[in-house]
């Protein structure tokens, strides 16, 4: 009788793998940013991607991250966070993780905290320089809201429909 499957996902791994997977769907061109968002019992409550708000146009209005405010993405787009919120099916967070492929800017963060989410764990932060980020920081450690980088144990994972399953190195 063979033991169990020794080599399968573990949490962390399986959460920000499902964040990045919603990242897939994200229209914008530059950044394309998924957030998962999982309770106490690692239940999936809520995902969530980058895009204009349902029902806004995602030819008409700009991807653009230059010129005038209006002409760029930055006025319209939902973060992948506030998605992930709005999407969970349950309103109160608390003691929830949220998984997310970018740190959270300041906005996302104030909506992260009153949603009762305890832990971020993300994986990018490269606007870890900017008042954003710093803002977001600020905010996550006066209200002992918990954040941590993810870090991989292995470099990629492959879904290959072929043969039906996920290939990891
Ligand atoms: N944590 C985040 N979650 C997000 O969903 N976003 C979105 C907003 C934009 O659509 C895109 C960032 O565009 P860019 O400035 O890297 O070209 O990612 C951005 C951040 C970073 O603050
Ligand atoms: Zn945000």
């Amino acid at each position: 009788m063979s033991g169990k499957r020794e080599d399968v996902l573990g949490w962390d791994e399986y959460f920000m793998s499902l964040a990045l997977l919603s990242a897939g769907r994200s229209k914008d061109p530059n950044t394309q940013v998924g957030a998962c968002v999982a309770d106490p019992h690692n239940r999936i409550v809520g995902i969530g991607y980058n895009g204009f708000p349902r029902g806004c146009s995602d030819d008409r209005l700009p991807w653009a991250r230059e010129g005038a405010y209006l002409d760029t993405k930055y006025p319209f787009v939902c973060h992948a966070e506030v998605n992930a919120i709005l999407n969970a099916i349950t309103r109160d967070l608390t003691g929830c993780r949220m998984y997310v492929a970018l740190f959270p800017c300041n906005e996302c963060t104030k909506i992260i905290i009153q949603s009762g989410i305890g832990e971020i764990i993300y994986l990018s932060d490269k606007y870890a320089a900017t008042d954003s980020v710093r803002a977001s920081k600020i905010m996550l450690d006066s209200s002992g809201t918990a954040y941590r980088q993810f870090v991989p144990s292995r470099p990629s994972l492959t879904i290959d429909f072929f043969t039906c399953r996920l290939h990891h190195d």
